[in-house]
């Protein structure tokens, strides 16, 4: 009898001990899902809060080793978007093109109309800067149902063709418009576009200025420049300057061929923002990692050559930190229809083409290299600033 009492006790206690780890174990899984549903819609509300229009006042925002500081006179941190439409800029094209340019020409209005000599065009151009994220953009754009991208060499959705700068005249047109699908809305995301200096009026002529989107994206040079020395020494695609790939080696190898081009002595090229069209078409003699830099002489020449309304620029650092948030940007502006919150954030939420850190000593930029860069950079930065009306400091 006294055993099946303690049988019995010995049931109940374990019944008893199973009900509160049960319990336990539903309250830890409500405390979890609570928490992941609130950090997800804590993300979802810094890309999208208020209208949807704007930034998120809070701080720098640190990524990818980049600190953004917003340069506002009370300290504080603006709370607009960086990312700007060339038809609401204001600028003189007047002061600032050089004669000849097209968008100064009398024909100006007829090329900004224009349908260009095909209609088989892709109807979007992510222009660069390269290591700018395009890649990225490239991808986020192709998965909207109806935009399809062009991947080349077995890869998916790369946009990469180099038709209008390098390939320019060494395949034929045919063969290039054959890439893309004539059914659906495509792109291009040849990042020398951006830099070559006859890419405008090339895709002008050949596209067109009525329909032809153009989108350029802006990062900071420094993460730039090394971005791009990492992507040689791991792809030694192209010729390093030197076996040892010291950064420092390279920088200052940079530097002297640019110079040497422009007939500068100086370590730092003292020249004129105002005078930025005598830095173009350096392309074929000089395309290094430093000229790549120097983007206000190459958004000029963009807006010099065409349509501006049709050019978008956004800051590179901006579409890191919130992806979803420009994409919806990007969506609107080449005419896609909007997609939800939960489709751009999920989208948008794989980095694409990442490159590999620095990881020997030599690959790292001593502060003293930075600056030497940013104060070849300076004048161009400070131009550009000005002119997209960006309260940033590269520093
Ligand atoms: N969403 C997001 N968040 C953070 N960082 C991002 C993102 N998308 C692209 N990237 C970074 O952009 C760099 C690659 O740029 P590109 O694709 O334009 O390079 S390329 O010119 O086409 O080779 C590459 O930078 P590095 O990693 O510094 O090399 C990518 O990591």
């Amino acid at each position: 009898m006294s055993t099946v009492y303690v049988r019995d006790i010995n049931s109940r206690m374990a019944r008893r001990r199973l009900f509160l780890i049960t319990l336990s174990l539903f309250a830890a899984i409500m405390i979890i899902t609570t928490f992941t549903f609130y950090l997800h819609d804590d993300k979802l509300n810094s890309q999208f809060n208020d209208e949807g229009s704007s930034l998120k006042n809070e701080g720098p925002y640190k990524t990818h080793g980049t600190v953004l500081q917003y340069a506002t006179t009370k300290g504080h941190f603006t709370d607009e978007t960086l990312t700007r439409y060339g038809a609401n800029l204001k600028l003189n094209l007047r002061h600032r093109c050089p004669e000849g340019s097209l968008m100064m020409s009398a024909k100006a209005n007829s090329y900004r109309h224009g349908k260009g000599k095909t209609s088989k065009c892709p109807k979007v151009f992510i222009i660069g800067t390269k290591k700018g994220g395009t890649t990225s953009l490239y991808q986020y754009l192709s998965m909207h149902p109806d935009f399809r991208g062009i991947g080349t060499n077995n890869t998916k959705w790369v946009g990469e063709t180099f038709y209008f700068a390098q390939r320019y005249g060494k395949i034929s047109l045919n063969s290039y418009l054959n890439l893309f699908p004539k059914k659906k809305m495509s792109g291009d995301a040849s990042v020398d576009n951006l830099l070559h200096c006859k890419a405008p009026f090339r895709i002008l002529k050949t596209c067109g200025g009525r329909d032809t989107k153009v989108i350029i994206l802006l990062r900071h040079p420094v993460q730039r420049y090394v971005s791009n020395f990492m992507m040689r020494v791991v792809g030694r695609a192209y010729k390093l300057h030197s076996n040892s790939s010291s950064i420092h080696d390279q920088l200052l190898h940079d530097i002297k061929l640019l110079n040497k081009h422009l007939g500068a002595s100086d370590k730092v090229y003292p020249h004129r923002a105002s005078e930025w069209n005598k830095l173009l078409c350096l392309f074929e003699c000089c395309q290094n990692i430093l000229y790549e830099g120097l983007y206000y002489v190459f958004v000029m020449n963009w807006l010099c050559n065409f349509p501006k309304e049709n050019i978008l620029i956004i800051n590179s650092e901006e579409m890191f930190w919130r992806p979803a948030f420009i994409l919806k940007q990007v969506l609107d502006f080449v005419g896609l229809k909007p997609l939800s919150t939960d489709s751009l954030y999920e989208i948008t939420s794989h980095v694409y083409n990442k490159g590999v850190k620095p990881f020997l000593p030599q690959h790292h930029m001593s502060s003293d290299d930075q600056e030497l860069l940013l104060s070849y950079y300076s004048i161009f930065n400070d131009a550009i600033f000005d002119l997209l009306d960006w309260k940033l400091n590269w520093s």
